[in-house]
Order: structure tokens, then C-alpha cells, then sequence
């Protein structure tokens, strides 16, 4: 019988397959998309191209990347019968359910759904792409009883999602925050919801099929359903000097601090940097929310505290004061998170599939040996 003390809990350190798109050093905090640091990405590039050089492998060409954009922007808009599904759904759903439900029946309306080659992977991949978005700002407005806005094609990705929520056309900066935002969460390796795209998808099964456990998997607040959670505990807070003495109590009480620790990061993630320093400009410029002052504490308290454990900020921990000064409900943190996702589930699930391998792991039986069936009239 195998030993137990050989099991992987939570498949910790267990490699699985190769890939060229990500790389994490988790003790040092770096993060890498194809060689290239994440502030570097942060700084230069856009959603359009990040999402196009996970897929493609490489850097785009200003040509490729042109024609990616016109693809993305030529399918921003969303079949009428989804439209109709989306107004009619119950209120007051998590948004994360209405996405899951709605990129499920947007496979239906797919004619090209069941193709699993990878040239059908790849234009269907540029089709979320594209969709996720208008899909994700139509739950918003439908779910608060207004008007679906159709998109505009003469913004970008970033910037329509923020006019399609409103219907006012952001500011530059607005928009440019919001763009940063999304390249930082657009891949992380082998996370808990592209593993689950990718265990999905070593079985042959279509995209949407994918795509849809895999947002089943972000939802979680252990994985991207902790950008809400860490907004609650702001709410819970509620001013900079309650701040201090209730993250001692929680710790005091031996429980988890949402938006903090990660399974690869002993160190600060390098994304939580980025979002931080924008989270206090928005902040200072704005003087709008609490919310920074707040987190700052924590941190601080957290760092102080169980730093010797690995603890630290992790992506979700500042994102949600990012997107709530920029009139984002926190409901919708993790669809965004989604919203920048879907190309690294896509990047990483044509990967995978390119060179497939069935998924499937193995436990150690702890359960009775040598039983035999009883009858129900014979059962005490
Ligand atoms: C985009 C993302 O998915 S990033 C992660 C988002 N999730 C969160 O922010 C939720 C809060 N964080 C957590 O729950 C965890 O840190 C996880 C799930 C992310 C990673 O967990 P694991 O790698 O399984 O770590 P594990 O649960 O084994 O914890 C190791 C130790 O750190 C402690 N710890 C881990 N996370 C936290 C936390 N958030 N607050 C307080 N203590 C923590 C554990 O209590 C444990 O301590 P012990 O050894 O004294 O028992
Ligand atoms: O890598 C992980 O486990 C979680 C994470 O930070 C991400 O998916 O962005």
C-alpha cells in the first residue's frame, strides 16, 4: 500500500506539464510572461497584446497586433439570444454565477463549439476574448434593472468595458488604470482555475466546457473570489484607526486574512506592488477612500506578524481599492478578474491540448478492505 506521507496535499510543488508562458519565483516575488518582468508588461504594454503573445508564444508584431485588435473589437458584440438570457436572469445572482451560466449558453449559440482542433481553439479563444467583457458589463447593467450599452469599437478593450458599464467614455487615465490592471491579472502558471481549464481539457472536451469550470474555479474565495472578500473586510473595518486593532484580533484568533498568502509567493507578489503604488495614487489624487489607509495598516500589521511565514499581499489584496475608485461594485472584482483571465486560461489550455495528456491523479485508499455487500433489512 502507498505511503501516505508521499501525497502532494493540494498537489503542492507537483509538476505536471512544461510551459513557455509564465514563470513565478515565489521567493524572490518575481513573475515573468514569456522571459519578460510583470512591471514591465505593467508599464509598456496593453491587455490586446499581452493576451496575444500568450497565445501566439511571442512578442506581436505591430501588424499582428493590429489585426488582433480588429478581431477583438469586430466580435465585441454578443449574440441577441444571449442578450435575452442575460435580462432574464434572476436578480440578484452572483454576478460569477450569471457569467458561468451565460458563457455556457454562449456555447450553445456556437456552431464551431464542438470543434476541439487547435485552429478551432484559437479563433474560438479570440471570441471570449472578445465577448467576456461586453458579456460581464451586460450582467452589470441587467442585474441593476438598466439598459444593456452596446459596445463601442473605436476604444480599447479596457476602455470599452468602463463604457459599457456606464455609458460614459472614461478618461485616458481611467482607462489606462483599468488596462494595467487587467495585463496584471491576465496569467499566473498553473492556478488553481487554469489547472482546472486545463483538467477539462486533457479530456478532449470543447472550450466553452473549459471556460466554464475554469470560472467555477476562480469564483472561490481562495482563489479570485478573495478581491470581494477583502472588500468586505475593508466594509467590516470601516475606518483607518479600527484598522489595526481588528486584524491583531483576527490573527489573535488564529483566522485567515483575506487577500494575503499564496500557495507559490513566500514573499510580496509582485503584482500587489504595481496595484498598490496605483491604488495610492488613485488615492491621494482622489482623496476619495478610506480603503487604501486601511489596507496599508493591514499589511503592515500582516507583514509584521506572520511575514516569517510567507505571508504576504497577494494580487487580490489592493485590485478591489483599483477597481471601486474607478465606480466598479465590488460583485464584480472576480468577473473582472475573469474578464483578464480568460486569455491565460485560453494561452495555457491551446498549450496543454497542443501536446495532450490525459489528467488524472491518484489518492492513497484509506477507506475498508475485504467488505462485503450487506442487505438493507440486514444493516443495524
Ligand atoms: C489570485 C489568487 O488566487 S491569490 C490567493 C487568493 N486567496 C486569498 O487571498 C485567501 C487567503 N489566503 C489563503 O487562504 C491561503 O494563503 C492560500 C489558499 C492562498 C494558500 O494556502 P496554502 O498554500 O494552502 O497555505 P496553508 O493554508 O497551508 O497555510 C500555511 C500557513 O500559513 C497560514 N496562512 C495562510 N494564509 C493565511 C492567511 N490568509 N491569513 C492568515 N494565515 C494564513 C496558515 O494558517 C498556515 O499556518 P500554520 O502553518 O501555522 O498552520
Ligand atoms: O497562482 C495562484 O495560485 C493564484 C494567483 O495568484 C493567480 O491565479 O493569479
Amino acid at each position: 500500500m502507498t505511503n501516505t506521507a508521499s501525497i502532494a496535499k493540494g498537489l503542492e510543488g507537483v509538476l505536471f506539464t512544461e510551459s513557455k508562458l509564465t514563470f513565478i519565483n515565489g521567493t524572490e516575488g518575481i513573475l515573468t510572461h514569456l522571459g519578460i518582468p510583470i512591471q514591465e508588461w505593467a508599464e509598456n504594454s496593453t491587455f490586446e497584446e499581452l493576451s496575444l503573445a500568450l497565445l501566439n508564444g511571442q512578442l506581436p508584431t505591430a501588424a499582428e497586433l493590429a489585426q488582433f485588435d480588429a478581431d477583438l473589437k469586430a466580435n465585441r458584440a454578443i449574440p441577441e439570444a444571449l442578450t435575452e438570457i442575460i435580462k432574464g436572469m434572476p436578480r440578484g445572482v452572483h454576478p460569477m454565477q450569471a457569467l458561468r451560466t451565460a458563457v455556457s449558453y454562449l456555447g450553445l449559440l456556437d456552431p464551431q463549439a464542438e470543434d476541439t482542433s487547435a485552429e478551432a481553439r484559437r479563433a474560438i479563444a479570440t471570441r471570449m476574448i472578445a465577448q467576456f467583457s461586453t458579456i460581464i458589463a451586460a450582467i452589470n447593467r441587467a442585474q441593476e434593472g438598466q439598459d444593456i450599452i452596446a459596445p463601442r469599437m473605436d476604444l480599447t478593450h479596457a476602455g470599452n468595458y468602463l463604457y459599457m458599464l456606464s455609458g460614459k467614455e472614461p478618461t485616458a487615465e481611467q482607462a489606462r488604470l483599468f488596462d494595467i490592471a487587467l495585463v496584471l491579472h491576465v496569467d499566473h502558471g498553473m492556478n488553481a482555475s487554469t489547472f482546472t481549464a486545463i483538467a477539462t481539457g486533457s479530456t478532449l472536451s470543447d472550450m466553452y466546457s473549459c471556460i466554464t469550470s475554469a470560472i467555477g474555479a476562480l469564483k472561490g474565495p481562495l482563489h479570485g473570489g478573495a478581491n470581494e472578500a477583502v472588500m468586505d473586510m475593508l466594509d467590516e473595518v470601516g475606518t483607518p484607526d479600527q484598522a489595526e486593532g481588528y486584524i491583531t484580533k483576527k490573527l489573535d484568533n488564529k483566522e485567515k486574512i483575506m487577500g494575503v498568502g499564496h500557495r507559490v509567493y513566500k514573499y510580496f507578489d509582485p503584482r500587489s506592488r504595481v496595484l498598490r503604488d496605483y491604488a495610492e495614487v488613485v488615492a491621494s489624487k482622489e482623496g476619495k477612500s478610506n480603503y487604501y489607509q486601511i489596507l496599508e495598516t493591514i499589511e503592515k500589521v500582516v507583514v509584521d506578524r506572520i511575514g516569517s511565514k510567507g505571508i504576504y499581499p497577494n494580487v487580490d489584496f489592493y485590485s478591489g481599492t483599483v477597481y471601486s475608485d474607478l465606480g466598479i461594485k465590488k460583485e464584480y472584482f472576480t468577473p473582472i478578474f475573469a474578464l483578464a483571465r480568460i486569455s491565460g486560461w485560453c494561452a495555457s489550455l491551446i498549450e496543454y491540448t497542443g501536446n495532450n495528456r490525459l489528467l488524472r491523479p491518484d489518492a492513497v485508499y484509506t477507506g475498508a478492505t475485504d467488505a462485503h455487500y450487506v442487505q438493507l433489512q440486514d444493516r443495524q
